[in-house]
């Protein structure tokens, strides 16, 4: 048993996967062989779902018998949504809003209870039903507490154009449907991220497919992981609504030890591929409505951070202004990566429990030894 200490599991192999390939020396990604750009301009994210799932990309047969398997599992039980309404009623946070409502799906899953967790057909009705059930419960709760009554699906919209409809309560014309899915597809899977191996080790256990979801979810939330897509939002506006200098404020903020949100990467040495692919769709986005303030104020701060401190921007630093142009609510842009990463968590978990084994790593001991206990009454 080695005792050399990897802090953040940095480097660690702790599984084999077939799903997803990172260089980060070179920036490249890959979806089953596939690479990013390829699929952002090819594939929807239905097909990537199914490619992640069944292990190829589908032929229109399959498409078609899988998209109308997804289709309908879109609704919600009412009794998921009251939760949903309480939970926007009481101002919850949109990822925690999220994390119970997929909880309490389980509730309502007809393979849930006593399911072996180690069936391949019940856990795949479940993944079906989780995915395609996420963006109705996420669109219910931004309508909801906005004082609007929630949207009931579409059948003949994609997953993608669905959820804007849900969310908006009108079909999004076909830029925005394309750039959503596009951006789905961009975020479906990423190898061993914190999320994911929150959802096998979670799996790991032989617990159930609702609660690797639900674990994920809680991991994505936070700013260091998925949580940063919002904080970069929030960035970008505090420099606009003050009508600071990008510069200066990325200085101030370098200056005063804090960290830049939507930059560095665990894996990744130079720009992330998917920032690349969301970096010219913030243009085209910003173009097409006349400014591009954005995105100067976005490539500002990545030329002064690459300088200063070497960093390139992940995947949370574009994604940012391509949602706030496509007048999607800064808070829910984490919800969202939530919504495209269920598929990566579960063919992760699917691939995890083929050939399980419980994940427990150690922890290097450094407190007291030989403590001489005194009884309560005593100390
Ligand atoms: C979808 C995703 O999850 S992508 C990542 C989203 N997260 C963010 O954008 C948050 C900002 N980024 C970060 O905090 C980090 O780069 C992480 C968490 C993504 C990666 O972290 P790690 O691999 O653990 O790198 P680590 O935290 O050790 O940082 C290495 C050095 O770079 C610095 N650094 C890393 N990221 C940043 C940043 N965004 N801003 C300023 N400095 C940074 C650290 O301060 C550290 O410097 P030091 O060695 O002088 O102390
Ligand atoms: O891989 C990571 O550590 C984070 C990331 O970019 C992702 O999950 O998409």
């Amino acid at each position: 048993m080695s005792d050399d200490l990897k802090k953040g599991l940095e480097g660690v192999l702790v599984a084999e996967s077939e799903l997803s390939d990172i260089d980060g020396e070179v920036g490249k990604l890959v979806y089953r062989g596939y690479t990013i750009e390829d699929l952002a301009k090819g594939a929807s994210y239905e097909e990537v779902l199914y490619l992640l799932w069944y292990g190829h990309l589908p032929d229109e047969g399959e498409l078609a018998e899988f998209t109308d398997s997804m289709v309908a599992e879109r609704a919600v039980d009412d009794a998921v949504i009251e939760v949903v309404r309480t939970l926007a009623e009481a101002d919850e946070n949109p990822m925690a809003a999220l994390r119970t409502g997929v909880s309490t799906l389980s509730a309502f899953d007809p393979d849930d209870g006593d399911a072996d967790p180690t069936d391949d057909e019940a856990n795949l009705r479940k993944a079906r039903r989780i995915t395609a059930k996420i963006p109705t419960i996420l669109a219910a709760f931004a309508r909801i507490r906005q004082g609007d009554d929630p949207v009931q699906p579409r059948e003949d919209l994609s997953h993608a154009a669905n959820f804007l409809y849900m969310l908006n309560g009108e079909e999004p014309d076909d830029v925005l449907a394309e750039t959503f899915d596009m951006a789905l597809v961009l975020h479906a899977d990423h190898g061993l991220n914190a999320s994911t191996f929150s959802a096998i080790v979670t799996a790991s256990t032989l617990s159930d497919l609702h609660s690797s979801v639900t674990s994920a979810i809680g991991t994505l939330k936070g700013p260091l992981h998925g949580g940063a897509n919002q904080d970069v939002m929030e960035m970008l506006k505090e420099v606009d609504d003050a009508e600071q200098d990008p510069l200066e404020w990325v200085k101030g903020a370098l200056d005063e030890g804090r960290r830049v949100s939507g930059f560095g990467h665990r894996v990744y040495d130079v720009k992330d591929p998917r920032a690349r692919i969301l970096g010219e769709k913030s243009k085209d986005l910003g173009e097409a409505a006349g400014s591009i303030k954005w995105y100067e104020m976005s490539t500002t701060i990545e030329e002064y951070m690459a300088e200063e401190k070497g960093l390139a921007p992940n995947v949370d630093f574009y994604s940012a202004s391509t949602y706030y142009q496509m007048g999607i609510p800064i808070d829910i842009y984490t919800p969202i990566f939530a919504m495209s990463r269920v598929g990566g968590w579960i063919a992760h978990v699917f691939q995890y429990i083929d050939d399980n084994r419980l994940i427990r790593p150690r922890a290097r001991y450094t407190g007291p030894e030989d403590q001489e206990f005194v009884p309560i009454e005593e100390r």
